[in-house]
């Protein structure tokens, strides 16, 4: 079992359909508290694309390897998107954990899914669109989805509603229709939960 030595926040864990709003919110929470907050790095198998370094976008790595370590136990959640496997390291969390930062991970539901299996135990937090009519306006206005693709992400986002809103699968669900007021009701988590919660000390991943 992965153990973590020192004492340690709670990571976030983002979830939430497609053009939700989550890099959104998040972008604001990691502008207005630098020094809170701090990314995992990923591993993939996919090709590093021009302008990626290595150790600061991804970990890139190869199938064979990343299957190794999958199953030494070295990850907590993984997905494959286009035949590429991707995954969150339980040493990549904890790299943050040791700059005193709290790690925030941006994950999808099969992730969330994976990760409620393991001793790791972050806040959950649900990103969801006011509507599937606006979700759809959103992601039509930010111009990066195909027809295709667009209709793809409408179709998971029906299933990840229902799952993001079942009893207990998150700790808090933030409704995004204002975006000041969708900041505001995150931060009001943050406060109670993050900010004003010591770390915990016993070493243990299952109760940090
Ligand atoms: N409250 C809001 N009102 C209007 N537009 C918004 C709001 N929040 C986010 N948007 C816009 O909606 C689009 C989707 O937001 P964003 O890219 O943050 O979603 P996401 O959940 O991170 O999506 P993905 O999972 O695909 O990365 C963006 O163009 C963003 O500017």
């Amino acid at each position: 079992m992965h153990k973590m030595c020192a004492a340690y926040h709670r990571p976030l864990v983002f979830c939430g359909p497609s053009g939700s709003g989550k890099s959104t919110l998040v972008t604001r929470m990691m502008q207005e508290f630098p020094e809170k907050f701090g990314f995992s790095v990923s591993h993939t198998t996919r090709k590093p694309r021009a302008g990626e370094t290595d150790g600061k976008h991804y970990h890139f790595t190869s199938k064979e390897e990343m299957q190794k370590s999958i199953d030494d136990g070295k990850f907590i959640e993984t997905a494959t998107f286009s035949g590429n496997m991707y995954g969150t390291s339980w040493d990549s969390v904890e790299a943050v954990a040791k700059h005193g930062k709290v790690c925030v991970l941006d994950i999808d539901v099969q992730g969330v899914k994976q990760i409620k299996k393991t001793s790791f135990k972050p806040w959950y937090i649900f990103v969801e669109p006011p509507s599937m009519e606006e979700l759809e306006s959103r992601l039509r206005a930010r111009n990066t989805e195909s027809e295709e693709s667009l209709n793809q992400r409408l179709t998971v986002a029906r299933e990840e509603l229902l799952y993001g809103r079942s009893p207990k699968a998150f700790d808090v669900i933030i409704t995004n229709d204002n975006l000041d007021h969708a900041y505001d009701s995150l931060k009001a988590f943050l406060m109670k939960y993050v900010f004003n919660a010591p770390p915990t000390t016993n070493g243990n991943a299952k109760d940090y």
